[in-house]
């Protein structure tokens, strides 16, 4: 094992990248806080504000997976539609498999400029993860209950809201709804027999109601659905407590663009086009297993450097009080003090695992292990 290899599977490596990721989280979040005047004055400013400040904690996450772990992201696409990216609002379909399906998706938003201000359709649940849960807030992301009858008036209003965004946006939707399990998938896929739908071997059944009214409420804000779909190679299931120890992965991530102009209006139509487009990606997803790519040339956005910038200053900068506290804390020989200290710590990394855990699949939610009641609506 060579020197570096060392470094990256030690636990103290992994408590400092914590700690800076934990302080400098609650830092800008107490930053955004401060802006809540500035909305009063300029909504456009505060919203570029808070673009920058969220960018500082999701880049640190990017710069993780991008340099600490050496992770590669390959992406296949279209080379005419790839000068669009970055460059015009859009809509983001993506496969929900794996549990760093975000950061992947957050890495390529890093690679062409859009991760500060883009995204998602997330689960209410996520808004109370301290730092990450908090941020979202300032930047609208778009919460839902996972029940239409509440959902279908809070999500209209708050994708209403984003149509005078003034950042260039991703907006992420997993349509599935929640992480593929092989419970969740028979359950679904009970669902699409009684519907008469097409089984999908590599998806859950879409969930066809966020779609179609992201697409209505979006329409003359996004120029295009995105539809995207994520594999690993040598069938890893990669994890975020991997990345964390260094080990590397390569994302292979397949996008098609496909012009909002082609989707359906009426809910009916709309709710099939879904359906058909994944029973699409079901038949990518079999492509890449049977061949070990996806069917479209490789084009390779180039890995910035803010990221690791970012990630090196607020290291720097919370590093630095951090020796000194621990130099003033061994000298001073208060048994009390250092109790407190250690106390603090094991506190902290408590807590970063208990935000680590609200990616893993075993402890995801109920929802989709039983069959849901048919909607009136
Ligand atoms: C590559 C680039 C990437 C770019 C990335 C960009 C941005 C990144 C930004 C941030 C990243 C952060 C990542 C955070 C991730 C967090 C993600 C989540 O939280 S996912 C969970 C929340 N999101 C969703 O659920 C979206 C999909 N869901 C829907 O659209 C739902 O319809 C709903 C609007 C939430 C409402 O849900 P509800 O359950 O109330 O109603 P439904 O209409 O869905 O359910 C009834 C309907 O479904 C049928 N049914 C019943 N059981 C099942 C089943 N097991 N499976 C499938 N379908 C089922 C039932 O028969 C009804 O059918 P019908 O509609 O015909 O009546
Ligand atoms: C710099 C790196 C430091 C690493 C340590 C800090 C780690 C902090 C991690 C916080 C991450 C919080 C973001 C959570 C995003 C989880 C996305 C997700 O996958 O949600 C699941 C839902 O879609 C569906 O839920 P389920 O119904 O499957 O249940």
């Amino acid at each position: 094992m060579s020197l570096l290899e060392r470094l990256k599977s030690h636990f103290l490596s992994h408590l400092i990248i914590c700690y800076v990721f934990l302080f400098s989280g609650l830092i800008v979040n107490l930053l955004q806080f401060c802006t809540l005047p500035l909305w009063l004055v300029s909504k456009q400013l505060a919203r570029k504000v808070n673009c920058r400040l969220a960018y500082c904690v999701s880049s640190q996450m990017v710069a993780v997976l991008e340099w600490w772990s050496g992770t590669e992201c390959s992406l296949y696409t279209d080379p005419k539609s790839y000068p669009l990216y970055g460059n015009e609002n859009a809509i983001v379909v993506l496969n929900h498999n794996f549990e760093i399906d975000f950061l992947c998706g957050w890495t390529f938003c890093e690679r062409f400029g859009v991760l500060g201000s883009s995204k998602v359709l997330a689960k209410k649940e996520l808004a109370y993860v301290p730092i990450i849960g908090w941020m979202w807030y300032f930047l609208e992301i778009v919460f839902c209950k996972r029940k239409w009858e509440e959902d279908r008036k809070t999500v209209a209003q708050s994708l209403q809201n984003l149509q005078d965004y003034p950042e260039k946006f991703w907006f992420l939707l997993y349509c599935e709804g929640t992480r593929f399990t092989p419970q969740k998938h028979e359950i679904s896929m009970q669902v699409a027999e009684s519907k008469g739908l097409p089984k999908l071997k590599y998806h859950l059944l879409p969930r066809t109601k966020g779609f179609w009214i992201t697409v209505q409420n979006l329409r003359g804000t996004v120029a295009a659905v995105y539809d995207s779909t994520l594999n690993f190679r040598n069938n890893e299931m990669p994890t975020l407590l991997g990345i964390l120890k260094g080990k590397k992965y390569h994302a292979d991530l397949y996008v098609r663009r496909i012009p909002l102009e082609l989707i359906p209006e009426d809910e009916a139509e709309c709710a099939a086009w879904l359906h058909k487009l994944y029973q699409e990606k079901d038949s990518f997803q079999e492509h890449y297993i049977q061949t070990g790519c996806f069917p479209s040339p490789i084009v390779s956005p180039p890995c910035r450097p803010w990221a690791l910038i970012n990630w090196l200053f607020w290291s720097c900068l919370l590093l630095y009080p951090l020796g000194l506290l621990l130099v003033q804390l061994i000298s001073s020989g208060s048994m009390l003090t250092i109790v407190a200290s250690v106390t603090l710590c094991t506190a902290g990394s408590l807590a970063v695992r208990w935000m680590i855990g609200q990616t893993e699949i075993n402890k995801g939610s109920s929802y989709g292990n039983k069959e849901t009641p048919r909607n009136k609506n």
